[in-house]
């Protein structure tokens, strides 16, 4: 419904084109709206949205008489007023930006809900009064709206509505007084309920800043506050998040376990940016103390324990677990802590420990576990001193594997030490010659030396008869020229294998203590004459030991009634002349499985052999290693096969074998043999041992005698013999034949295939 009245004589009616009135009046020039402009024409269109329900509702015509004449004499007072100011605008720029409506967008736009920009209302009753006492003609609407340009509303309504409606009305006065400050409220109110900061824009949603003048009269009743706006504040959730804050009341407890910073005496916490102005930052929770864990903050107190939630009691129970049961892996996170010192407990930050046992020491192998953890202990560093003598002396008597040559100076060596550790003072002090005679020739200084370690063998030594000592000495024990790796002929898998399972672990007993399957004890099996004594002889000058030889055979044969004590006797002084090479041959004859006699002197013989091996083998101090030869590996009990850890086969010579062992020989002689012939040789010795080509050649390197006359033999030099050609091969090959048939040499073959460990 559309009112009209007359006011001072003017008879005005609303009609909703009231509310294009401001686009109709001003000057609008541009297509470029201004911010102010735009601003305006937002007002406007709110204008229209609330005035349409206004113009709906049904006012008397003296109310609304009555509010245009109040509007009209408040406005006219302004217009009136001693200074233009932007009281109603919410433009805090020049007069003349506000009257035109324009303002550049490139020009700062200064919002006007602010403590700078609106005006004092205590000068709104005066010009007020002076209007009423002096300004009796009303303005018309023209004037008054160009007057207050930015406020529309306010210039198109001059007639209030009736807010006999608290509907519309709810809506419409807010923003008719968006820019009226009251004089009830403070100057320094800005007008709004939020924090400067956040009261950037006015927006028709905000909730009215102050009481209207209406609320104050008590025309209105006041409207239910309307929900704020979700996106008020930029980066700020409205509400809802701040319900999440632990907002403190007035009587919360002063938290007196706080850090500092954080108020500990009880004084309000700082204002918080994102929160408005007067309401005191939300205390924090205090940060969770965990047990164990002593957080240290720089210049921090501490902060006391709170209790915890799900999430980090779970969180602090894999802590402790980590803490607690992987302490050992990985220690340095659960027990280290602030300010604390890293521990060198921690495997993480251990440092080297020069003081750990000499056991432990030099091979790079932790045997302590629990000390050692994961650790990584320089070999260098950890080399004893002692370590390294031992092995540096060892060079001046050992025989350094020939493809080990690089490691000879360091490794091939023995130190008088490791000698005199175990030498009887026996042979010193009484002087005997027959115990002088078991010092080794190449052994030196270290014989004179004894330690506390051999009392016990030095011991059983004296007890020993002095007939078996010498027995061992003289038959026993195999004093010959060393033999080098060369001397041996092909067998090159052999060797390789001897070198790296028996050599270097008796060579460095410090780096391989850590395996408990030592090889101390092999068994060479093969044809007869194919090496395996020459082998054995290898071995011990390769380690400088002392070589004992003993023969199954002749144990059996020869002493069958000593054998045993032989046997106790070798072993006795194979420890007093470490390191040994005991050499036991046919082996087959101590360890047969055809023995079953209990009581036997070979069962005894047996007995104490298995014995004395099972001690060497068991020792880890002994440097003593048994080697065994056989050519009959069948007739061994298999139940004592398991006593020689590695069974090498030994079998004929090959080709280039069988050349190099030729050549060897005759170079001992005089002889005229060509390429071709030398390949000869080699082909017609097909399954030849070692020990036949050796017979061939001695019977053919006699052949330039034989041709000589009986009676010039004794007067005949070597040099004046004819040298040895082929011919005299050929005749040897008449009496010289191979003695290994066909049948054994595939029984070897399938001994190896069972039980051998190389093919
Ligand atoms: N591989 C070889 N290289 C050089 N010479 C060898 C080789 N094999 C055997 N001989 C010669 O045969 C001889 C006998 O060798 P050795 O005694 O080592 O054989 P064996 O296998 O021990 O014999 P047996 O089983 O009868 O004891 C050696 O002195 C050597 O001259």
């Amino acid at each position: 419904m559309i009112s009209s009245t007359s006011v001072y004589g003017l008879k005005m009616q609303w009609t909703p084109e009231h509310a294009q009135w401001p686009e109709q009046h001003f000057d609008i020039t541009s297509t470029t709206r201004s911010p102010a402009h735009k601003v305006e024409a937002y007002r406007g269109h709110l204008q229209r949205t609330y005035q349409y329900a206004w113009a709906n509702d049904d006012i008397s015509a003296l109310t609304a008489s009555n509010l245009l004449k109040k509007y009209a004499e408040k406005y006219s007072g302004i217009l009136e007023g001693p200074v233009d100011r932007p009281v109603l605008s919410n433009y805090s720029d020049t007069p003349s930006g506000l009257v035109n409506g324009r303002k550049n967008d490139s020009e700062p736009w200064q919002p006007s809900l602010n403590s700078e920009a609106v005006y004092p209302m205590n000068c709104v009753p005066d010009v007020i009064t002076a209007s009423k006492a002096g300004v009796s003609s009303a303005l018309p609407p023209v004037d008054v709206s160009a007057s207050i340009g930015s406020s529309p509303g306010v210039a198109s309504n001059l007639t209030e509505p009736s807010y006999s409606s608290s509907t519309c009305g709810s809506h419409t006065v807010p923003s008719l007084h968006a820019g009226l400050p009251s004089q009830e409220y403070a100057p320094g109110y800005n007008g709004s309920y939020l924090h400067s900061t956040y009261s950037s824009q006015a927006t028709p949603a905000l909730p009215s800043p102050h009481p209207s003048p209406l609320h104050s009269s008590g025309l209105l009743q006041p409207p239910p506050p309307p929900p704020p706006p979700p996106a008020l504040v930029p980066g700020y959730n409205g509400t809802s998040n701040l319900s999440s804050y632990s907002y403190p009341s007035a009587s919360y407890p002063p938290q007196t376990a706080v850090g500092s910073g954080y108020s500990p005496g009880g004084a309000p916490p700082p204002p918080s940016a994102y929160l408005p102005s007067g309401i005191p930052a939300p205390t924090p929770l205090p940060p969770t103390t965990v047990p164990g864990y002593t957080y240290q903050g720089h210049g921090l107190t501490p902060i006391a324990p709170s209790a915890l939630t799900n999430n980090s009691a779970s969180s602090l129970k894999r802590k402790a677990f980590y803490m607690a049961g992987q302490g050992d892996m990985d220690s340095s996170y659960g027990n280290y802590s602030y300010g604390q010192q890293r521990s060198t407990q921690s495997p993480m930050y251990r440092m080297p420990d020069n003081s750990i046992s000499n056991s432990n020491r030099g091979n790079g192998f932790d045997r302590n576990a629990e000390t050692s953890s994961l650790a990584f202990k320089p070999t260098k560093q950890l080399m004893p001193s002692e370590q390294q003598r031992k092995f540096s002396s060892q060079s001046s008597r050992a025989l350094t594997p020939p493809s080990y040559s690089t490691a000879k100076n360091s490794l091939g060596s023995r130190s008088s030490e490791s000698f005199g550790k175990y030498t009887s003072p026996v042979m010193s002090e009484h002087g005997d010659d027959h115990r002088q005679l078991l010092a080794h020739p190449i052994q030196g200084p270290g014989l004179r030396a004894a330690t506390s370690s051999n009392h016990s063998v030095d011991e059983q030594l004296k007890n020993t008869d002095t007939h078996l000592i010498d027995l061992v000495t003289n038959e026993i024990i195999t004093q010959g020229p060393p033999v080098d790796w060369s001397d041996i002929a092909g067998l090159d898998l052999v060797k390789a294998v001897i070198k790296e399972e028996v050599l270097w672990p008796v060579l460095r007993s410090d780096a391989f203590s850590g395996l408990t399957a030592l090889p101390r004890s092999i068994l060479l099996f093969g044809p007869r004459g194919t090496g395996k004594t020459l082998l054995g002889r290898c071995i011990a000058s390769q380690l400088g030991a002392t070589f004992f030889k003993i023969a199954g055979s002749g144990l059996v044969a020869k002493w069958i009634g000593e054998a045993e004590k032989i046997i106790h006797a070798s072993f006795l002084v194979a420890r007093c002349r470490q390191p040994s090479v005991i050499f036991v041959s046919d082996i087959d004859m101590l360890l047969s499985s055809q023995v079953s006699e209990e009581h036997s002197p070979v069962s005894r013989m047996r007995t104490e052999f298995l014995m004395q091996l099972d001690t060497v083998l068991t020792s880890a101090e002994d440097q003593i290693v048994v080697i065994c030869a056989t050519s009959k590996p069948e007739e061994i009990d298999e139940s004592l096969r398991r006593y020689f850890m590695k069974r090498l086969l030994i079998p004929l010579p090959d080709s280039t074998a069988r050349h190099q062992i030729i050549v060897q020989l005759l170079t001992q002689h005089n002889y005229c043999l060509n390429d071709k012939e030398f390949a000869l040789l080699v082909q017609r010795t097909e399954g030849f041992s070692g020990l036949d080509v050796a017979h061939l050649c001695q019977e053919a390197a006699v052949g330039p005698l034989h041709a000589m006359p009986a009676t010039d033999l004794s007067a005949i030099m070597p040099s004046q013999l004819r040298p040895v050609t082929y011919q005299d091969f050929e005749n040897a090959f008449c009496k010289i034949q191979p003695s290994i048939s066909q049948k054994e040499l595939d029984m070897y073959v399938e001994w190896n295939k069972m039980f051998g460990c190389s093919q």
